[in-house]
């Protein structure tokens, strides 16, 4: 097992992708002979801010001191909630971290009232850990039979945390028992097949932000907020077909735009919308958006709508240089560029969803990171530019299990069109590509296993690639030309 080391530098601007840019050139001198090999290690790669230009007056809102509040609030209470002639302005998403008890629930009502001159749309992601207790509830059912189902812990749990939640919020148990009924079955349906399939594990993790927004949506009306309860796949979250990992597709932005704001203009309520779900365009089942995915649900509202801003409430004080859970000092980082941020997420920082900077890159609309357990510190701002004329060092991410692929040949010499019969490879074998370097006789890629699991790689005509073990991240052998 091998440990790969990557330096990588941020892109600033001036690209308009935001398709994984990381590259390094390397010269290096390699055995003259033909071989791959494939390594499991880990990346470090280090953000590095490199431009040093910024467009001033692109922020929309500033945020210049440690106790500034991130939003504009104004002391007359003139636009409430239920003033119809103004437009959502903005989105608040809140984790699973932020929404993991009634208590937590009753903060969130709180903050996002202390900001009476907003009109937010709201996403929420599950509770707590309910995502991940739902799929161990699903492994465990695939083989513990169906007499058994109710004796799986992680439903207990479920059941427990949800119904004492209600309980807690004096909302009606009414809420959320349909959801628990069919949750019941579900699991039973799986115990009976012995099968979880990608499609089912969707359906599976969705009942944990069916009913976590069912619940705050049920609060908030409860304590006087008119709140009304979306599922984002009934409002026009249209996504590929790939379970656990879809795509946003663009027919969902008029769509969700249509619908969230004809509902405001005839009878305004705060949206509470379902983070990370979507529709499948071809099976109409429910898709998620990958790990995290509530993050891609708020930036896609942000753009369909066109808001001023789009909040992300976390558990901690913004992005900060490091993963705090290995380096317990790292630093708020302030300001970020919409590519660093991405950069930031591809490469592991569990922070943002990867995906979810691309809408508001699009839309150009500032994407602020905050803490609902502090929300006087400043968060991160991330917008399109930002001073780097003092930047050196951004962040530090770091990534594991990478699969590192070196191509070494000498028919590359001096020929034309090598590289780009190995990437036409892996995208026709739909594996992404993080990292390259090249040597006249070499080339080194990192791939993220993760986007290997279900894939095989298949003999290519016009390039022969011999496979002769399964692609898998731990056991590659060798390819051989
Ligand atoms: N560079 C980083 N900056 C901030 N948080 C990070 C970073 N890298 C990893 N994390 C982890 O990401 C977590 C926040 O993301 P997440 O758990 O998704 O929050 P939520 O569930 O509230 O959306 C933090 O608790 C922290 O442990
Ligand atoms: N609940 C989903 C989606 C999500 O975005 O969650 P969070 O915001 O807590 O990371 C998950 O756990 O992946």
């Amino acid at each position: 097992m091998a440990t790969a080391m990557h330096l990588t530098s941020v892109k600033t601007s001036g690209s308009d992708s935001l398709a994984p840019r990381s590259s390094s050139r390397q010269r290096c001198v390699l055995p003259q002979r033909l071989h791959f090999a494939t390594s499991v290690g880990s990346s470090l790669s280090l953000s590095r801010s490199v431009k040093k230009s910024c467009r001033s007056g692109v922020f929309k809102v500033c945020c210049t001191g440690a106790n500034v509040d991130v939003l504009e609030k104004s002391s007359a209470v003139t636009q409430g909630f239920g003033d119809s002639e103004n437009q959502l302005n903005c989105v608040m998403k809140f984790g699973g971290s932020s929404v993991a008890s009634a208590e937590r629930m009753r903060e969130v009502a709180d903050l996002i009232l202390s900001f009476p001159n907003e009109r937010p749309v709201i996403v929420l992601s599950a509770m707590g850990k309910t995502t991940n207790n739902l799929l161990q509830a699903g492994e465990k059912a695939v083989s513990c039979g169906v007499t058994n189902v109710s004796c799986i812990d992680e439903l207990s749990f479920i059941k427990e945390l949800h119904l004492r939640t209600v309980k807690e919020l004096g909302v009606d148990e009414s809420i959320i028992a349909t959801h628990l009924e069919e949750l019941d079955q579900l699991l039973k349906g799986i115990a009976m097949m012995k099968e979880l399939t990608l499609r089912t594990r969707d359906y599976l993790v969705s009942f944990g932000e069916c009913m976590s927004t069912r619940i705050f949506a049920a609060y908030l009306n409860k304590i006087g907020v008119k709140a009304r309860q979306y599922d984002a796949f009934e409002i026009g979250f249209i996504t590929t077909d790939d379970f656990t990992n879809a795509d946003i597709l663009e027919a969902t932005y008029p769509a969700v735009a249509k619908r969230l704001h004809d509902d405001w203009i005839t009878d305004p309520a705060i949206p509470i919308v379902t983070g990370y779900l979507g529709k499948g365009w071809r099976t109409c089942a429910v898709t998620t958006l990958g790990r995290g995915g509530s993050d891609l649900t708020a930036t896609t509202i942000g753009k369909a709508l066109g808001l001023r801003e789009i909040q992300v409430w976390k558990d901690v004080d913004g992005v900060l240089t490091c993963d705090p859970n290995i380096y317990t000092r790292a630093e708020p980082v302030p300001y970020l560029t919409f590519d660093e941020a991405a950069e930031l997420a591809y490469f592991g920082a569990q922070v943002l969803h990867p995906q979810s900077m691309r809408p508001a890159r699009e839309g150009d609309i500032p994407v602020r990171v905050k803490n609902s357990y502090n929300p006087n510190a400043p968060g991160t701002l991330i917008t399109r530019t930002r001073d780097m004329s003092k930047a050196v060092l951004t962040s530090i991410v770091l990534k594991r299990n990478v699969t590192m692929l070196d191509i070494v040949s000498t028919r590359m010499l001096g020929q034309f069109g090598f590289l780009a019969k190995v990437f036409s490879i892996f995208e026709d074998l739909g594996i992404s590509v993080d990292v390259v370097a090249t040597s006249e006789v070499s080339i080194s890629l990192t791939l993220d296993p993760s986007k290997l699991w279900s894939r095989e790689l298949i003999q290519q005509a016009t390039f022969t690639l011999v496979v002769l073990s399964p692609i898998l991240p731990s056991n590659v052998t060798g390819i051989f030309f």
